[in-house]
């Protein structure tokens, strides 16, 4: 994601604190007071500019949406479609996907989404990967049993990657499609900037969906 720092976001995130928290540490368990209405919370790790967040908000309007998003930069830009659109089940954080048993309590999320993510592909970054073991374990602790984890991505190592650490982890495969644009799941698929980007290259879109035991 190559975004230079805008001045303009972070003044805009100080004018919308309705819309999106920064690194919050009292949130944990009250972001439904957040949402217009009470419904099952989903969110997706590193939005980027958000197209696919803003658009699910807008085709389920029964369910609400949280963008987690640690560049200042790209979920300023998020920030600003929201505050066009105003979607009623849609807020913002500005936080380390790292970190999320500080922002959500257990249970309070109904399924996560990893759409995209950086492969960082040499073995000494295999930490930051977000399908890495101690990524794994914050979404277990913030979801619902009957939870989901649902990740995109065209990067041939980092789905292999994420099979086997899903798979180590002891976590239950529900779906795997190594090319999702050409599967039943296609009609109903929102796509991403980067998945745009990618299949027009002529890249093949590799998608899974697990749960925990
Ligand atoms: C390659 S971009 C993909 C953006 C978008 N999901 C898409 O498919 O178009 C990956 C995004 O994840 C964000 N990201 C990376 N690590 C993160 C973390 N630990 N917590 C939250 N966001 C993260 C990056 O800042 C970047 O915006």
């Amino acid at each position: 994601m190559r975004l230079r720092n805008k001045p303009w976001a972070a003044d805009l995130i100080a004018a919308n604190p309705s819309m999106i928290l920064v690194s919050p540490e009292d949130i944990a368990g009250k972001w439904q007071t957040r949402f217009a209405k009470e419904q099952p919370i989903y969110i997706e790790v590193g939005s980027g500019k958000g197209q696919f967040i803003t658009q699910m908000a807008q085709k389920y309007p029964d369910r609400n949406f949280i963008a987690v998003e640690i560049q200042e930069s790209a979920i300023a830009v998020i920030l600003q479609k929201q505050v066009e659109l105003k979607l009623p089940n849609l807020q913002l954080l500005l936080g380390n996907g790292a970190a999320l048993t500080t922002f959500f309590a257990e249970n309070e999320v109904a399924g996560v989404y990893l759409n995209f993510s950086d492969p960082w592909p040499k073995t000494r970054h295999e930490k930051r990967r977000l399908t890495y073991k101690s990524f794994l374990a914050e979404y277990q602790q913030i979801m619902q049993p009957t939870g989901y984890l649902r990740f995109k991505t065209d990067n041939q190592g980092l789905f292999e990657y994420s099979l086997m650490s899903l798979n180590d982890y002891g976590m239950v495969f529900d779906d795997i499609s190594l090319d999702l644009h050409n599967s039943e799941l296609a009609e109903d698929n929102i796509q991403t900037e980067y998945e745009e980007k990618f299949s027009k290259r002529g890249q093949v879109i590799y998608r899974l969906e697990a749960h925990y035991k």
